[in-house]
Order: C-alpha cells, then structure tokens, then sequence
C-alpha cells in the first residue's frame, strides 16, 4: 500500500512542514517487531512558542469566518479521511501495532467526530433572556475559547485527536497539537488531509517532540493558550491541572479507568462473555475504557469463566498487519514489563491463571492473552490500570457487594454489567460512581454519546452535542438604552 503522501518526517506550523531549529530527530518504531518506521523532527520550546503564536495569528480570521464556513471546510476533511481510510489504518497499525481491522475502526470512528463537529458548528445557540429590567435587555452569547494546545495519547493516534479538534475548529478555536512521541505518524497524516481540506495555516499545528515534559510545559503556562485538552494517564493529567493553574486556563482531562464488568446471575451468559471479550481484549486491551476487573455472580461464576478462558484460548496473537490477528504487540517492552508485574503479583497473591498469563516464548512486545480467576481486593491488579490483554474474575455473592467492589476505585469513567433484570438496569447504572455505563454490552463509545469520566478520570465530555461546550465561553450582554 502506498502511504508516501501521508507519511509526513516534518513537524506542522502555520502551514509549513517545518525541522527542528536544531535539525534533531527522533525515530518512531513499530511495535510489532521494534523495526524503525522513520523518524520526525524533536521539536523544544521556541518551536512551540512559534506554533502558539502562528494559532493566536490564525485565530482571528478562523473565528470571524460564519459557522457555514468553517462547517464545510470540516466535511471536506472529514471526506478526505473516509477517502484515505486504508492508507491512515495501515500507517496507525504500523506505528500503534493495532490489528488492521481495529485501525480501520478507529479512522472511521476519528473522522466521524469531524463529521458531527461539522454540524455542531451551525448549532452554537444563545439565548436571549426574558429581562427583569424596562430599559435593559438580556442576551447570551457563545464565543470560541481561542487557542487550544491538545496533548493526546498513543493508543488512539488519530481519533483522540480528532474528538478534540473537531469541535474545536467548529466552535472557531485554532489549536496546537502535541501527539504521543510513540506515534506522531498519524497526527501529521492528519495534518496533511487538513491542508487538502483547506484548513488555513496556523488554525491546525502539529509538535511533534521527544521532550513531552518541556513542550508541555510551555503549552500549559504560556498565556496565550486559553485551554488544554489532555487525554492520557491520570498522574500526567493531575500535573498538567497544575501547571495550567497560574493562567487560569479551561481544562478538559480524558483520563484513566479502572472498568468494572458485572455479571448477574440473570444475565445471559453467552452474551457477557461476548461483551467481556469485546471490551476487554480491544486495542490487547490498550484502550482507556477496557473492562479491568470482571465481577461474577457466584451461581455462574465457573460457567461464565471456563466460557471466557476457553474463548480467550482461541485468540489470533501476531502482527497487526496480518489477516485474522486479534490481538496485536503492546505499545513497548515496559509495557509488557508492567502487565507482566500485575499478574506476578496477584498469582503471588492466590490469582488462579486460566488461560495465558505466562511469558515463556513471548518475542517483540507480546503479552498473552491471559484470565485470571480467584482475583481479590489484596492484589495491585485489582486497583491498577492494566493496559494490557488480562482479564481478571472475582466472584460475589450480592448486589450490594458488587456495586461496593466495583466503586471501590478512584477512577470513574466506564463501567458494565450484564443483567435481564430491568429494575436491576436502573437500579445498578444510578448506584455505578462512574461517567458511562454500558448494560448487556461491552461496546459504549460512539460520537453521539457524551464520553468522558469523573472522580480520577477525569473532566469535561467529549462528543455528542456536549462535546463542543468545552471549546466555547458564554457572554452574558445587558443592553440598555431602551426607551419607549
Ligand atoms: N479517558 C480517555 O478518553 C482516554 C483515552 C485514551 C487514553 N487514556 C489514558 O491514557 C493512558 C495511556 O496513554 P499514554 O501512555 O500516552 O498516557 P501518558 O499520560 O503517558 O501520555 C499522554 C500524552 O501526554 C504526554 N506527556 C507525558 N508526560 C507529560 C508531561 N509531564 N507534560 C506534558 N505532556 C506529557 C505524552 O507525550 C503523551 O502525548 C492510559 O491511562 C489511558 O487510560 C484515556
Ligand atoms: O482509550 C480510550 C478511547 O477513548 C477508546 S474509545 O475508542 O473511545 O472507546
């Protein structure tokens, strides 16, 4: 397949596919065999300053143009990627390690967040407020942040970026990206696809950079940038809320989960073994909403946990590339160091291995698809975001046990559980301290629902007809003068 047009070596500024200034690269690796896919400038601080300013420049004309404008520039973009499908998925799954499969799934579902923004952007209302005054009237309306610096992660390269630029350009935002070091690759194809769209220079930036602490530094105190939009690990969230303190910046935080899957003794149990696997072994379960802790029922806790060990079993492991493979490499060698520590300690702790869970042969950046059972509060895996293909089983007795079991985490951003028990549905969703919950499914995310969690894992939502307030300030006008 060729991807040359959209396998960008350059960093993207106010429309320039520009070097460092020092002429430095990094290398980017695909995970699956650690072999070097190419390499993109290491961009430091003055280079973001350059991007910062070339948004702030571009952010005048972006924001004085109507929303129908700005709307169609969006859906040629959006056309652009469904156009590049294939070429963006091959160059994901080259750089992330997904299957292909799943990389096609993640550029459709990227581009759709530009499709809906596009929409939204012809939908930013105001009100105009019944006054309490004779000579006053009372009017709100809604104006873009302004510049928006987005830092994103590596495990969804390309929609984590679209869910925040989508509906950032709608609402007349520009924005700075900084992608994950890991893969860069993807944002700059989308940057390339922006400059076809007609997106204007400096509306859409691109840093890429090996220094992420520096670059994010400068992004989250230079008082140019009204707002950061952070998807990633919790820890790097809380110092990004941090150092954005001192300019008062408007703060969206995508952070960690710690999903719980719950199956009732009423559920079916065929279909919570299906929605188990669907959300636990996506991305070999690198995705911020994969289910962490399985919760079982003890009447069908040996049924639903031989079915799941012996569908696990069957699992295609390889490369992402490879027709058939389900289960790609993970992102890094600490990656499969870290899932690996997580069932040490718990099989050290009584964990029962049903299924995997053994790294004897693995090469390259593998770690088996594994089910543990016999899993317990005791153990790091219980309380840890795995990022990793294992899933773990704990039984309960009770309700009430499973929803205390299940909330007793810090994070709050997806949970599930299976049940035909329509009382049971509402009863449980209220009682879940969580920002999504998905009932008999494993599979939530979708652009039209509000995505995005509370506690640790995070603020603010993204998508649906939520996901642009993030990007927008309310104006209140009182206008006097009226006289009869
Ligand atoms: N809630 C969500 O929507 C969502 C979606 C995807 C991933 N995530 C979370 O992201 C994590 C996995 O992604 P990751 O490993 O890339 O996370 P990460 O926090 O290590 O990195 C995320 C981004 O932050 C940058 N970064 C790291 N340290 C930084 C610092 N000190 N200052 C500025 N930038 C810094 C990285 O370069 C990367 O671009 C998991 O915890 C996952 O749950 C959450
Ligand atoms: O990893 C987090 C992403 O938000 C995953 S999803 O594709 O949105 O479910």
């Amino acid at each position: 397949m060729d991807i040359s047009h959209l396998l960008k070596n350059k960093a993207f500024i106010n429309g320039e596919w520009v070097l460092a200034d020092d002429k430095n690269n990094f290398e980017v690796q695909n995970p699956f065999d650690d072999t070097i896919i190419g390499s993109v400038p290491d961009l430091g601080v003055e280079e973001t300053k350059r991007a910062v300013q070339a948004a702030k420049v571009a952010l005048k004309s972006w924001s004085k143009k109507t929303a129908l404008e700005r709307s169609n520039i969006l859906r040629k973009w959006f056309e652009l990627q469904i156009q590049h499908k294939d070429e963006l998925a091959y160059l994901l799954t080259l750089e992330q390690g997904k299957p292909l499969q799943e990389a096609k799934g993640e550029i459709t579902y990227g581009a759709s967040f530009i499709e809906w923004f596009a929409e939204e952007a012809k939908r930013i209302y105001g009100d105009v407020i019944p006054s309490p005054f004779e000579d006053r009237r009372i009017v709100a309306i809604k104006q873009p942040v302004g510049v928006v610096a987005a830092i994103t992660p590596w495990n969804f390269p390309n929609a984590m970026i679209t869910r925040k630029v989508g509906p950032a350009l709608a609402a007349g935002c520009t924005v700075v990206v900084k992608p994950a070091e890991s893969t860069p690759f993807s944002a700059l194809a989308l940057a390339a696809l922006a400059e076809r769209a007609g997106i204007p220079k400096g509306v859409f930036n691109i840093i890429t950079t090996n220094r992420p602490i520096e670059v994010g530094r400068e992004l989250t105190t230079n008082p140019i940038v009204r707002k950061i939009s952070f998807t990633g690990s919790t820890p790097v969230g809380k110092i990004l809320l941090k150092q954005s303190a001192d300019t008062v910046k408007k703060v969206s935080m995508e952070l960690g989960g710690n999903a719980p899957f719950i199956v009732f003794d009423d559920a079916d149990v065929d279909a919570a073994v299906d929605g188990a696997i669907a959300s636990k072994y996506r991305n070999a379960g690198q995705t911020c909403v994969c289910t962490n802790r399985i919760f079982v029922q003890e009447q069908v806790y040996d049924e639903f946990s031989e079915k799941l060990s012996q569908a696990v079993k069957k699992m295609k492991v390889g490369n992402g590339l490879d027709e058939g493979v389900e289960i790609g490499p993970l992102i890094n060698r600490k990656a499969v160091a870290s899932v690996n520590e997580l069932v040490q300690d718990a099989t050290s702790k009584g964990a029962k291995i049903m299924t995997g869970g053994n790294m004897t042969n693995e090469k390259g950046n593998f770690y088996p698809p594994t089910v543990l059972c016999e899993v317990n509060q005791e153990m790091k895996i219980f309380h840890t975001e795995i990022f990793g293909a294992v899933a773990t089983i704990i039984k309960f007795s009770t309700e009430e046990d499973a929803i205390r079991m299940a909330n007793d985490t810090s994070f709050g951003l997806a949970s599930y559980f299976y049940t035909n028990d329509h009382a049971r549905v509402w009863r449980v969703s209220e009682a879940l301290e969580y920002g999504m919950v998905g009932v008999n499914t494993g599979l939530i995310s979708t652009t039209v629902a509000p995505f995005g969690g509370i506690k640790e894992s995070g603020n603010g939502r993204e998508g649906s007809k939520y996901g642009i307030d993030d990007y927008l300030e309310i104006k209140y006008m009182c206008i006097g003068g009226i006289t009869d």
